[in-house]
This record gives structure tokens, sequence and C-alpha cells, in this order.
């Protein structure tokens, strides 16, 4: 099935040669990045690869008393594993639980009132966790349970604040919902790759408790944002001349619970199959982020930097192709086809990372990255063209709390798999690992088939493929009271003043 090309030794010795090169100029760069919403609050990340080396260190305070041959890091706090993993575990959790409240909650008071709130409540975690560094509470037994409660507040407020970016993009940018969405994941993957290039190396330079501060500073510029997109909507609202948003403003009639519910039940088969299709591949491809650099290490021997810069390529190319993609989806109006693409052409990757070594670990990486890619510029704004702005939050809610919970159970099985202790012979090894990729390739054929089955219930509107809509229905945004539209929302759309 592969081309066979057997790595000689001595090849192997020249990659880890070149790798402690590399390990020189890359130092610290490409750890695994983390997802992240609302780009602003990427820099909210008070726990991230990057400091991670701080945290886990067993190593905490000062060297006076430590013997030579130990050694030593002033600047650590000693959580060990166990503790740094719960910071991590409090943090998906915490976003799994208040998502569907937090898209209610957002659907209800409006893209205002939430985006302000929401990067408040983060910046009071990225804030609080930097305190918990600080001073007297450093070390003390107050510590951790703050550190906890801090990872609570920014799991609380990024899932909010993700929910109300694309609402916000839902609402304003209807005619262009692809261009928007493909500059959204551009922002968010240079959030993320900022924070793995700056993080460390503030840490580095001033200091681990300053760094975190200079985070919580830069976390600050998220409620700058939202106060700033506020203003602009308000002066949009009153100065626009078309109603650019079906979402009722708080005089108008208030989004209720039963309202909600009902829309909810309202919601077509192609938004739930789609929901489906976006667990599938997240709980695939996640993984693969979070274990990626320890496999490519395993399996090819490669240095732990070199294997994070391999696998920080998937994120790379994130920022380079979307408005590519995304000016492409505006042309041709088929991101429901392009989401099949996608998924489909994903999961040979998994079999590929499993069973052909001769293939280089950087191209498969760079390819993961193309489909995922394109995946994401085209799921997130199908939900936008499936559900009306003023029940999109609760949807949007429905939609990252399923996919919370199959990334959480896809990540509790392949550690299952892999075991509590890593195994020491490597045959054993990699057959677990090859186990895993059956797991992840399995859940990737899933995505492609659910993705299949939701351009399938859409083919009568097109919704999600407006090139074969015959007549492009105009869009009527009528009174505010009616729940969900019967017109499917298009790239192109006429809306009533
Ligand atoms: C893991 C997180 N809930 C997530 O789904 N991240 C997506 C978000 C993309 C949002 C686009 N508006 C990702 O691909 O990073």
């Amino acid at each position: 099935m592969c081309p066979q090309k057997q790595w000689s030794i001595e090849q192997h010795l020249v990659e880890s040669t070149t790798s402690v090169l590399h390990e020189q100029i890359h130092q610290k760069h490409y750890t695994v990045p983390q997802h992240s919403p609302l780009p602003e609050i990427n820099v909210c990340y008070a726990v991230d690869k990057p400091t991670q080396s701080f945290l886990k260190h067993p190593q905490t305070g000062s060297c006076q008393n430590v013997t030579s041959n130990t050694t030593c890091c002033s600047e650590c706090v000693g959580l060990g594993p166990d503790r740094y993993n719960q910071l991590y575990a409090a943090y998906a959790w915490m976003t799994a639980a208040t998502v569907i409240p937090g898209g209610y909650f957002v659907d209800r008071v409006g893209n205002r009132v939430s985006a302000i709130m929401s990067t408040c409540v983060a910046w009071l975690g990225t804030s609080l966790f930097a305190l918990t560094v600080t001073g007297h509470i450093r070390g003390s037994s107050v510590m951790f349970p703050l550190m906890f409660c801090s990872r609570l507040l920014l799991g609380a407020g990024t899932g909010t604040a993700l929910i109300v970016q694309d609402r916000i993009l839902g609402t304003w940018f209807a005619d262009n919902l692809s261009i928007v969405f493909s500059i959204n994941v551009v922002a968010l993957r240079l959030g993320n790759v900022s924070n793995f290039l700056l993080t460390a190396n503030i840490a580095n330079w001033i200091g681990f408790t300053w760094a975190l501060w200079v985070g919580a500073a830069l976390c600050s510029t998220a409620v700058l944002s939202a106060v700033f997109l506020s203003v602009l909507e308000l002066y949009g609202k009153k100065n626009s001349d078309k109603k650019l948003t079906s979402i009722p403003d708080l005089s108008e009639e208030p989004v209720t619970l039963s309202r909600q519910i009902k829309n909810i039940r309202l919601l077509p088969k192609t938004y739930w199959l789609l929901c489906v299709t976006a667990v599938c591949y997240y709980s695939a491809y996640l993984p693969v982020i979070s274990n990626g650099s320890k496999y490519i290490q395993d399996r090819y021997g490669y240095s732990k930097t070199t294997a994070a810069y391999y696998v920080g390529a998937v994120y790379d190319v994130s920022i380079i192709i979307p408005p590519f993609l995304g000016l492409l989806l505006k042309k041709f109006r088929c991101t429901g086809l392009l989401l099949s693409c996608s998924a489909i052409l994903t999961a040979p990757v998994y079999l590929l990372l499993s069973y052909c070594s001769s293939i280089h670990p950087l191209v498969l990486t760079i390819y993961l990255g193309i489909t995922y890619t394109t995946f994401a510029v085209c799921v997130w704004p199908c939900f936008a063209m499936l559900v009306q702005p003023d029940t999109f939050g609760t949807a949007a809610g429905i939609a990252i709390f399923m996919q919370s919970g199959g990334v959480g159970m896809t990540n509790l099985a392949v550690g299952k798999i892999m075991g509590t202790t890593e195994s020491s012979d490597t045959i054993e090894l990699l057959s677990k690992y090859r186990i895993v990729f059956w797991v992840l390739f399995t859940l990737s054929v899933l995505s492609a088939v659910f993705s299949v089955a939701t351009n399938m219930a859409d083919s009568r509107q097109n919704k999600l493929n407006s090139i074969f809509m015959k007549d492009p229905v105009p869009i009527e945004i009528n009174d505010e009271t009616s729940s969900l539209l019967p017109h499917p929302r298009t790239e192109s759309r006429t809306v009533s003043t």
C-alpha cells in the first residue's frame, strides 16, 4: 500500500543532528497549539504548551537547598502533571457545560452585551490565574484552587465568546459568509501561532509571573474589542439603509426559553446532520494535534522540537489558504460540497500516518492542514446558512456542546488505548498507535458519510450549495416574532427594509 523506503540508521542520525540545529532556531516555537475562539481571546490562555514547563516542573521556589545533581527551576510552581492536566480538563468541561446556556444567553441579550460579558469573564479568568503565581499566593495552599477557578472562568468566557463571534459574522455578513469565516479562521490560527511564539520567550525574558500578567493585559484587548464592536453594531443598526439582522433588540419581543425550544425543534435535519459531521471530524482531528508531536517522535525518530514544528505546520497552512478558499466559495457557492470533499480527503491521512513511514510526516501534516482548514472554513458558515441569527446562539451552543463531548470521549478513548504508562517496547507502542489511528480513521469516515448525508438532505433547498439554486429566493427579513424563516439563507440575499 505504501512506497517502501526504509530510513537507514545514518539517515536518522542526520535527521537528529539537523533537528538539534532546529532546536536552537525554533526552541519553544511550535509546541502543540490548542484551539481557541476569538483571536484576542487566544492570548487569554494562562495555561498553554509554552508555559507548561514552568507549571509542571516538580522543583519549586528558591534553589538554595537543591543538590548539585538536581535540576532547579526557581520560576516554577510545581503543579506536577496530574494537577496540570486538571487545569486543562477544568477548561474543557466548563466550556462544554456553559455553551448551551451561554448560547441561549447570547440569543436573549444580543451580540453587544454577550460579547462584552463573555470577554470580561475570560479576562477575569486570565487575571486571576496570573494573580495565583504572584506574591504570597504563589506556592500557598490556595494557589491551585484559585488556578482551577480561573480556568473555569476562562472556559465559560471563551466558549460563549466563540458563539458570539460566529453569530456576529452570520448576522452582519450574511452576503459574504465564506469570506468572513475564512478570515476568522486565519485570525484564530494567527492567535495560536503568535501565542506560542511569544509566551515562552516573554517568560524567559521577564519571568513567568510577568509573562502571565502580560497575557492578562493582552486579554483585556478582547474586552476593548467587544466594546468597540458594540459601538459599531449600534451605529450600524441606526444608520444602515437595510435591516441587517433579524435579531430582536431588547425593545422588541425578547427571546424566551419556550420560543427557543420551539425554534430548536424546528431546526432542519440538515442542522443535526451537520452537527454530527462536525463532532466526528473534530473528534478525529484534535487528538492528532494533541498527540501528533509525541507520535512523530516515536514513529519517525525526530526530536521533540522538530516533531512539534511538523505538527505546527497544520496551523501554518491555516493562516495561508483560508482567504483563497473564501474567494473560491464566494464565486462558486458550493460550501456543502467542499465540506464533503474536505471530510472525504481527510480520512486517508490517519492510515498514511500509521502505515506509511516512508512518507515524510511534514508532507502528511501539511496535507492535513489543507483538508482541516477547508473543513473549518466550510463547516461554520454552514451553520449560519441553516439557522436564523435569533436562534444561532442556542443552536451553535448545542453544536459546540456535542463537539466538546465527542472530542472529550475520543481523548479518553485514546488515553485508554495508550495506557496510563507509556510502553517501553517500541513494537507494542506502535501497535497501540495503530489502534488509535484506526479509531480516528473510522470517525473521519463517519464525518465524510454524514457530510454527504447533509448535502443530500439539503438538496431540495440548496441552502449550502446555492450554485444549484434555480431561482435564488430573496430572503425576506420579516418581523422578529416569526421563528425560523422558510427561505434558505444564501450568499446572495435581498432584505426587506
Ligand atoms: C475546539 C473549538 N470548540 C472549535 O470548534 N474550534 C474551531 C473553531 C472555528 C470557529 C470558526 N468561527 C476551530 O477549527 O478552531
